[in-house]
């Protein structure tokens, strides 16, 4: 939910006994004078994709930073689960159910797919045999629910550019979080590969599993969430249902405006 000084543009008013998985409230980064994120409020409820959309430049990233402890807040506050978090370490936030993948593909270029996909559940914890048994299952659930069963043993040079994403999705999902974050998972994707994420993060929806996604393709944005906020100079600027958020007039001529001449 946003703060009361922007639009909530379908008008639906969250029921007072939703529980929220991501809460923040007012959150503000500047870096000296350049306020990247500022006085931004949203809530994150159970099972559900929400997404950022904003023009160059507009804060998205910084937003997730923010949520994820990469940088400091300026003002404000985090809370997931019901629990504060704004001053705890990144690692901490991550072993307590928030995963993300980046805006680029960081995947280890000489290890297989099967390994970079453990990586991810044995940070989850891995001291013991028992444990990384484990983890091992943890990566086998998670690469059979991003669809790369039978790409194991394939190095990432070997698969495409969509085949990589996905490996870096499961690698996340491998810690089982409760939250993902995702940066541009369809970046430099075709058609085709974008439609394949959108129906992977669909799937994973459906298992239960809570995702916040960056993206600059709205056609995908409004495909695949169930909320948006929209964002321009660090502030939210509308807040709603996808449709409703696309066609509202500040985010028409914030982000469609600049979007539609920089990629027509
Ligand atoms: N570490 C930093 N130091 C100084 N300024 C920064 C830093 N990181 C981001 N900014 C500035 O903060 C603003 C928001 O940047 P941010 O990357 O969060 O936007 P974005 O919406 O994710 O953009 P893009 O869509 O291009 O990735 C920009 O003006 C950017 O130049």
């Amino acid at each position: 939910m946003a703060s009361g000084t922007i639009e909530d543009v379908d008008g639906a008013a969250d029921t007072a006994a939703t529980e929220s998985v991501l809460r923040a409230d007012d959150v503000a980064v500047h870096f000296g004078g350049v306020k990247a994120v500022d006085g931004v409020s949203i809530e994150l409820t159970p099972g559900r994709i929400f997404g950022v959309l904003g023009p160059n430049g507009s804060g998205k990233s910084t937003l997730l930073a923010a949520l994820t402890r990469l940088v400091p807040l300026t003002r404000g506050s985090l809370e997931f689960e019901g629990r504060r978090y704004d001053t705890v370490r990144p690692h901490t936030i991550a072993a307590r159910g928030v995963a993300r993948t980046f805006q680029t593909v960081r995947i280890l270029p000489g290890r297989t797919v099967f390994d970079n996909v453990a990586l991810g559940a044995e940070s989850a914890g891995s001291a013991g045999k028992a444990e990384r048994g484990r983890a091992r299952q943890r990566a086998r659930t998670a690469i059979e629910r991003t669809g790369l069963a039978g790409k194991e043993r394939h190095r990432p040079d070997e698969l495409s550019y969509g085949y990589q994403r996905r490996v870096e999705i499961a690698r996340a999902i491998a810690s089982e979080p409760t939250l993902l974050l995702l940066d541009e998972p369809t970046a430099g994707m075709n058609r085709q590969e974008r439609d394949d994420i959108t129906g992977l993060l669909g799937d994973l929806r459906g298992e239960g599993l809570t995702q916040l996604l960056i993206e600059h393709d709205v056609q995908m944005m409004v495909d695949a969430c169930d909320h948006l906020f929209a964002m321009n100079f660090g502030e939210l600027i509308a807040d709603g249902e996808p449709e409703a958020v696309v066609r509202h007039p500040a985010v028409q001529e914030a982000y469609l405006g600049k979007q539609g001449r920089a990629h027509a």
